[in-house]
């Protein structure tokens, strides 16, 4: 008997970004996790049925807005945005990608510490964040809201401070600006949920994209090993739940198989080689459930 969902099921509303620094990477992660997805970046909705789920293409901003209501079940949105929104959604999953630091920034040499904020023009995009921030600190500024190309706004005189997403820094860079005081935020892509909920069909939903993001940043290990070096080696590499073991057909030589974290895994070969180990093979993985 077939256990796929039949369309009049209930399918699982999901949001996804439709422009933005965050729209290319969410789709590509999804079709990883083998959803279809829009090939036409017009498109506004797609139904894939199949696996029980509806995309919906909107407004990153917009975004924690629907999953908040409850209009849209879960959402891919920016931590900043999720927290500039002041809606009744969590964080049900970091996804890794369009990371960025939330930072204050000024003219070269103009603001050195946060204090010196007081009385100033903040300019942002995200004046729920920033008003939080200032409040919490006691710092009494005027905050003004812009849509975007915020850098540019002290040079055209309505303000004296900015408050922005930074990446590599180079917008900030080229207006002349440097950043000042502490981070107001560290962001990323996060899967988001209505605050209190788990909606029905999540569970898989979010296991597919765990598995890809597993397989992103793990890699599978093989290797030969004389059999006396095989509890040494595997401290090295212990896997997830535990390294498959086995006689290779020489005598007194064993194969290990184990996922390694991608990082590093070059130096791991090089050890590994240093205890005997030959043959030593790494694979990338192109999905995987835990
Ligand atoms: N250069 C960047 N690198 C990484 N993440 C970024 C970058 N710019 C923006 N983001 C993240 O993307 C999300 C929203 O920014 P995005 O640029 O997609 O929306 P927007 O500014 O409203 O739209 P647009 O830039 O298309 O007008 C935020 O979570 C933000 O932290
Ligand atoms: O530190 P960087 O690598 O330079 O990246 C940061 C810049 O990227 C985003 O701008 P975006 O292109 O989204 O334009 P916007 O300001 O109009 O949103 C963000 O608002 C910064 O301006
Ligand atoms: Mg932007």
């Amino acid at each position: 008997m077939s256990t796929a969902p039949t369309t009049d099921q209930r399918l699982l509303r999901v949001a996804v970004p439709n422009k933005g620094a965050l729209s290319e990477s969410a789709t590509e992660m999804l079709r990883e996790s083998g959803y279809r997805q829009r090939t036409d970046s017009k498109q506004l909705t797609l139904v894939d049925a199949e696996n029980g789920v509806e995309f919906f293409y909107l407004r990153p901003r917009d975004i924690a807005l629907y999953v908040g209501e409850g209009t849209l079940d879960v959402g891919v949105t920016g931590r900043d945005l999720l927290a500039d929104s002041g809606a009744k959604a969590e964080e049900a999953l970091q996804l890794g990608f369009g990371r960025s630091r939330f930072r204050f920034a000024g003219p070269a040499g103009r603001f050195s510490e946060l204090g010196e904020l007081a009385g100033a023009r903040i300019a942002t995009s995200y004046i729920g964040v920033v008003r939080a921030f200032l409040e919490e600190r006691g710092i009494d500024a005027t905050v003004v809201r812009l849509d975007g190309a915020v850098e540019t706004s002290i040079q055209l005189g309505v303000a004296d401070a900015i408050a922005d997403v930074v990446e590599t820094g180079s917008t900030l860079r080229r207006a002349g600006l440097e950043v000042f005081g502490e981070t107001i935020l560290d962001s990323e892509a996060v899967l988001i949920t209505r605050s209190g909920e788990a909606p029905t069909g999540l569970e898989v939903f979010r296991r597919r994209i765990e598995g890809v993001l597993v397989a992103r940043s793990y890699v599978m290990m093989d290797y030969d090993i004389p059999t006396d070096q095989v509890e040494t080696a595997v401290e090295l590499t212990p896997g997830i739940e535990s390294p498959t073991v086995a006689p290779l057909h020489k005598e007194g030589w064993s194969a290990v198989r184990a996922m390694v974290p991608r990082d590093g895994a070059q130096r791991l070969m090089d050890e590994l080689y240093g205890l005997g180990a030959r043959g030593i093979l790494l694979t990338d993985i192109h999905a995987c459930r835990l």
